[in-house]
């Protein structure tokens, strides 16, 4: 490999704690830094993601990972991240590398202004080789909004510094077309489509969050923004450069054939919802083939308490998503706007704006290759028939 390149490298927790006491695996950790610093030192800028809070701080809260509920964990996670940065700041020093915390939550990535800010600090270490190690913030996101598992968050990462490769180490060589432990389970090494594997992904180890199916979600989030991924077994002499020199099997998941603009990518991998909006179907056919906005005579109901700049998911009648914009008014003046279509924008909102709900600039329609969300639950609450 000779391209100077962007790699995120996601680690899982079962790669960094013992399963039966829970302590750190000080030796994977040697020899993991050992080639990160020969990667970085062959000039690439190199990003960790790194899990493992919670697993090594479970022995100080007295909790195994079986009985330990949301509180147990985010008190883990507070007890386990110093642990764990402790471990790689001493590990990376024997290495003469430097590295950095940087703790997110799911807000800060879906956050136009956040996650510019949080890209700048990157890049910001890349000059000066440190390496930022990312975790979630486990202790202060709440349960509908964490992102949860590391490997859609390193997706995320991977899309905002715009990387060219995701490598994800776990404690399986890759995809297989069922659960591993099933003696007759076929290795898959390459995936275009990774829609054909979500159903074959379930189960997790002891340690583990998402299981396979979020590191094909977050592959699919990656090829979506033209980062190919590799999934590949952790516990292994050189774990990285030893995939990078094809010296041993992996997945790999190909990049999709259409790039998009970064703004574009962004929109398109949303994992909060703030709001939803369902659309008239003679209109989708327009907006889907015409480049247009949406109106707010195109909308027939929405859902959610959202704010003006929030990302709405855009459904059709029939419950289908179909595109991912930024809004131009909160729920109450979209509420408004769509109710009272004879008054002028600036009448039932007081100021003088642009008229259309989602604009046409920061629009995405979703093509194939996106996953789709489901429409939300029917909630009686939020759905305003206007
Ligand atoms: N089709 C599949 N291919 C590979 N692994 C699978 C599959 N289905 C389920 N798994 C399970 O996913 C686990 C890896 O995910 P996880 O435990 O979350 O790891 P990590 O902690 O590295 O994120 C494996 O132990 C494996 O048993
Ligand atoms: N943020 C959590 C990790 C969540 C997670 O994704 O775990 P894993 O599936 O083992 O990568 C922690 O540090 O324990």
């Amino acid at each position: 490999m000779t391209k100077k390149k962007k790699i995120v490298v996601k680690i899982g927790s079962s790669l960094l704690a013992n399963s039966d006491n829970l302590t750190l695996r000080y030796a994977f950790m040697n020899g993991l830094m050992s080639d990160l610093a020969y990667l970085q030192k062959q000039g690439h800028d190199i990003i960790l993601t790194s899990s493992g809070s919670v697993a090594l701080g479970l022995n100080m809260i007295d909790r195994k990972p079986e009985d330990a509920g949301i509180l147990d964990k985010q008190a883990a996670a507070a007890c386990g991240q110093p642990l764990l940065m402790n471990a790689y700041r001493q590990v990376a020093s024997e290495y003469d590398m430097d590295v950095a915390q940087m703790l997110v939550t799911v807000e800060d990535m879906e956050d136009r202004r956040r996650f510019l800010n949080i890209k700048n600090t990157m890049l910001r270490l890349f000059e000066n080789d440190i390496l930022p190690i990312i975790n979630e913030n486990d202790s202060v996101a709440t349960r509908d909004l964490r992102v949860g598992d590391n490997d859609r968050l390193s997706a995320k990462v991977a899309q905002m510094i715009d990387a060219d490769l995701l490598i994800i180490l776990t404690s399986v060589e890759g995809l297989y077309d069922r659960d591993p432990s099933d003696p007759d389970a076929k290795f898959i090494a390459e995936v275009k489509d990774v829609t054909e594997h979500l159903e074959s992904t379930t189960g997790i180890s002891t340690l583990g969050s998402g299981g396979m199916l979020t590191k094909m979600q977050a592959a699919n989030m990656a090829q979506n923004a033209g980062c190919e991924t590799i999934i590949a077994e952790g516990i292994i002499e050189r774990p990285l450069s030893s995939v990078l020199n094809e010296e041993r099997r992996y997945t790999r998941i190909l990049v999709s054939g259409v790039t998009q603009s970064p703004l574009n990518i962004w929109l398109s991998n949303r994992l909060h919802v703030s709001g939803t909006l369902v659309v008239a179907n003679d209109r989708v056919k327009a907006l889907v083939e015409g480049g247009l906005g949406i109106r707010r005579e195109d909308v027939i109901s929405l859902q959610g308490d959202f704010t003006k700049g929030d990302v709405l998911h855009v459904y059709n009648e029939d419950g289908e998503e179909i595109a991912r914009g930024l809004t131009n008014f909160s729920s109450e003046e979209t509420m408004l706007l769509a109710r009272n279509l004879d008054m002028p924008v600036e009448d039932v909102i007081g100021y003088k704006t642009k008229s259309d709900v989602i604009g046409a600039e920061n629009i995405l329609i979703l093509q194939e290759n996106h996953l789709l969300l489901d429409a939300p639950e029917h909630d009686q609450k939020f759905v305003v028939p206007v």
